[in-house]
């Protein structure tokens, strides 16, 4: 069946699968392709909708991406978001200009009238990360809504169903983005909405066993969510062609590598091998600072471990990983920006032993792969698990790593996910971990002086990890878990609570 399609024409945001996901969310088939498309293929398409995405650059230096004004003439109507935005506004003829006060994060937000409010109150909140803003917006134009420090948050051409926003309606923090999405495609483009993502297991593992055939298979296996709905969905397409191998670096939470191992053999008949690697990864590591040089080092002994184990059992062609999309983006896929090399992504060696890399959750969101999760019959409490990065606290202790730090970090953060799931928090707080800093003060203990690490506690919520808020944790929760761990763990005598959202942080502090 022939379905409905919109295009999203990425500019290098962030967000850009973000924006492709709530299209999928309305009903709606869409595709992305780079803003490299030349606008007669695009055209063929036969689109029924056009949408802009935002970018890292500046749309009014030469070098920036930009697009054929035609674009504009096709009829066919067009959203505008960030970059998009003032790519459409600086097109058209409007200015745009670098601005004294940039915004970023949650905004309050004043809507005029426009379809593509329609429904929506007229106070409301949005998503900001731009410096750039739209200082005069194009003949035939109108503004249709506001911030405190921007005064064209949104702008309109009803008559050529052309439209802008400044702010990221793709974002959850934005709470009514999916309603104006909706209102983008259903009252401006008059789409139906006739598609689902049904079957999507079912594909997927027809999929993979024709791929694999009759071949043997590793499955890179941390234990968290992503990497067993992976293992669960080859399991089920190839059985006992497939081996899982689960590294522990010695940079896991503390009894993690015990638990996994434990977990994993008790619930399902798959192969499992657990290698302890905690020398070869710590060696490595000695007297690295630099958090890139960190990542890049981890990602080329993961692979290399598995190269190892595929020797031993003999002439396996595939890796699996369970790499989803925010690993992807970030790692600075197609034109958007390297926020952090992911291990599994861009800290990947160049030459791999294996003939191909499988990655069958490439294109989901997080709470996509917790769906499908439950959907293959994968138990609660492992969807729900926290999750936690590759290089594990490697991203999390800053500047060097020694044995003693890692012992450390791995005590101060037991006491704070105890305390978390004492409080029954656990399920709200989306993820929380402690961070060891390389700064130390001056403190004083039972009338003595110290001199000793200041430990960062992080708690956030999100539905998808690409945008968060740190969590409101109550300040009782708070005490608690300062007065534990500075009692019970050496070499710490201050703790701060990290209150940055993402963006502009990141939810790691490395
Ligand atoms: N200790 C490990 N041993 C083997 N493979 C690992 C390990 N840590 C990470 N990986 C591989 O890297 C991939 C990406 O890690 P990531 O932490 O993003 O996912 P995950 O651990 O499966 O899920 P979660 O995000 O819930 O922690 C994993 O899916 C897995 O394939
Ligand atoms: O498997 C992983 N390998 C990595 O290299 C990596 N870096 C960050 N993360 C996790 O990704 C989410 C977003 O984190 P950031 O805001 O720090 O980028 C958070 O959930 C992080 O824990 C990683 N996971
Ligand atoms: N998020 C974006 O698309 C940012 C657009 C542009 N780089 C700015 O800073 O305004
Ligand atoms: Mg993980």
């Amino acid at each position: 069946m022939e379905h409905e399609l919109v295009i999203v024409l990425d500019f290098g945001g962030q967000y850009n699968q973000l924006i492709a996901r709530r299209v999928r969310e309305c009903g709606v088939y869409c595709e992305i392709l780079p803003y490299k498309t030349k606008l007669s293929e695009l055209a063929a398409k036969e689109p029924k909708g056009i949408i802009l995405t935002g970018g890292p650059n500046s749309v009014y230096d030469e070098t920036s991406p930009t697009y054929s004004k035609e674009l504009f003439s096709l009829g066919v109507p067009v959203l505008g978001i960030c970059y998009g935005c003032q790519l459409m506004a600086h097109l058209l003829g409007g200015t745009v200009s670098h601005a004294e006060t940039r915004e970023y994060g949650k905004t309050d937000l004043t809507l005029l009238n426009s379809p593509l409010f329609t429904g929506i109150e007229k106070n409301t909140s949005c998503w900001m990360s731009h410096t750039d803003y739209i200082e005069k917006i194009p003949e035939g134009f109108s503004v249709c809504a506001k911030t405190n420090g921007c005064p064209v948050a949104a702008m309109e051409n009803r008559d050529r169903k052309l439209y802008g926003v400044q702010f990221h309606p793709e974002v959850l923090h934005t709470p009514r983005g999916t309603k104006m999405f909706k209102n983008f495609l259903m009252e401006v483009c008059h789409l139906s909405g006739d598609w689902t993502m049904s079957g999507y297991a079912k594909e997927a593992i027809a999929s993979l066993r024709e791929k694999i055939g009759g071949k043997k298979v590793l499955c890179a296996l941390s234990g968290g969510v992503d990497s067993s709905v992976a293992a669960v969905l080859i399991h089920k397409a190839v059985g006992k062609q497939l081996t899982c191998i689960f590294v522990d670096h010695g940079l896991l939470r503390k009894n993690e590598g015990d638990e996994v191992e434990e977990i994993f053999r008790r619930q399902y008949d798959i192969n499992l091998i657990r290698v302890n690697a905690q020398d070869r990864f710590l060696n490595k590591l000695a007297g690295v600072t630099e958090p890139e040089m960190k990542r890049k080092i981890i990602g080329e002994e993961f692979i290399r471990v598995f190269e190892d184990e595929a020797k031993k059992i003999g002439s396996v062609d595939f890796l699996v990983q369970g790499t989803i999309y925010p690993d992807v983006v970030e790692s600075g896929a197609g034109d958007a920006a390297v926020i952090k090399s992911h291990h599994n992504v861009g800290a990947l060696p160049d030459v791999v032993d294996f003939k191909e890399i499988i990655e069958p959750l490439r294109s989901l969101f997080k709470d996509e792969v917790r769906k499908l999760g439950l959907e293959l019959g994968i138990p609660d409490h492992l969807v729900w698990r926290q999750p936690f990065p590759g290089p594990g606290l490697a991203v999390r202790i800053i500047g060097d790593i020694t044995k003693e730090k890692v012992s450390i970090l791995q005590d101060a953060d037991l006491i704070f996910r105890e305390e978390i799931a004492k409080a029954g928090l656990d399920r709200d707080i989306h993820q929380y971990f402690a961070v060891l800093t390389n700064m130390r003060s001056v403190g004083v203990m039972g009338d003595g002086r110290t001199y000793d690490y200041t430990l960062a506690l992080r708690g956030v919520t999100t539905q998808d990890f690409m945008t968060a808020d740190w969590a409101r944790i109550p300040y009782d929760v708070l005490e608690k878990v300062s007065s534990r761990i500075i009692n019970e763990v050496k070499s710490i005598n201050r703790i701060v609570y990290d209150i940055t959202s993402k963006p502009p942080a990141t939810i790691e502090w490395e």
